[in-house]
């Protein structure tokens, strides 16, 4: 786990309303090149309010002290932000994906677009780069298929591709295995796990803790806009833990580095 140097994300005393209420209370976060963190809460909690609030589509109330700092910057441009976030949620990126190609889809990732629009001008760099994460991802012999053919587990390895095409080796995965059946929630993880190793920095989003891959050391626990831990997953990974924090009585089992709740 890489804990020197900037931090790719930094959230200092950070309060987010959405609408009349504020949903995210005195945040304080900071997240470095190389780690893997799972984010967990139950629902409502203000997990996806965070990953907006670190892609800037979420933006913090103005008070003494508030600062969001992401690749040692306070100021974004949106669009620029979210390419170099690699941002992979369950849901596509947009209608126009559906009748998109893999291989497109892939590098809409380095314009942060839904489809590959005839104006976005696409470099023999970018062409080069979509082929090698398009093989990375195990999705080279789909790379001609319309997204809207693809299996949900196909679609997934395509959108994780497209994150990482333009992406600063950051994946920000939102309940990534949401609508998957097994063996393609085995893929994912799978692939998940290569990219840890290789290096990418991720922070997952889930309810569901297989998707926390042996990889991931770093757990954050979110409850009512707040983030009531953040440590070691040996640490935070505990029956009684998850019992208090999802407010339901949780049976836990470790096996092979895998956690998985009943
Ligand atoms: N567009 C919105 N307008 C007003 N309130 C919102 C909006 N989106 C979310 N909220 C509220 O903000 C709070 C946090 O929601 P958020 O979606 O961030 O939670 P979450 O932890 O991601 O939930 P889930 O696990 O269900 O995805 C909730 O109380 C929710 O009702």
């Amino acid at each position: 786990m890489g804990v020197e140097g900037t931090p790719f994300v930094d959230l200092r005393r950070v309060n987010v309303a959405r609408g009349p209420t504020t949903v995210l209370h005195d945040l304080n976060l900071s997240v470095y090149p190389g780690e893997h963190i799972a984010l967990l809460g139950p629902n409502g909690c203000g997990k996806s309010t965070l990953i907006k609030t670190l892609t800037c589509e979420c933006y913090p109330l103005v008070q003494e002290g508030t600062s969001v700092t992401i690749f040692g910057r306070e100021r974004w441009d949106l669009t620029e932000l979210k390419k170099r976030l690699g941002v992979v949620s369950a849901e596509l990126p947009g209608k126009p994906m559906l009748s998109t190609t893999g291989r497109d889809a892939v590098l809409t990732g380095f314009f942060s677009s839904s489809t590959l629009w005839p104006n976005l001008k696409v470099t023999p760099e970018m062409a080069a780069r979509a082929d090698e994460v398009l093989e990375l991802v195990g999705a080279t012999s789909i790379a001609g298929k319309y997204v809207g053919a693809m299996s949900a587990g196909q679609q997934r390895r395509v959108m994780i591709g497209r994150a990482l095409a333009g992406s600063a080796g950051t994946l920000l995965l939102d309940e990534p295995s949401n609508a998957l059946d097994l063996a393609a929630q085995k893929d994912l993880h799978e692939l998940m796990r290569v990219l840890a190793r290789q290096g990418t920095t991720i922070l997952l989003i889930t309810h569901h803790l297989p998707d926390i891959i042996p990889e991931i050391g770093r757990i954050l626990l979110m409850k009512d806009g707040r983030i009531v831990g953040d440590g070691p997953k040996e640490e935070l990974l505990k029956a009684e833990t998850l019992s208090e924090l999802f407010q339901t009585n949780v049976e836990l089992t470790i096996r092979d580095g895998r956690y998985y709740a009943s």
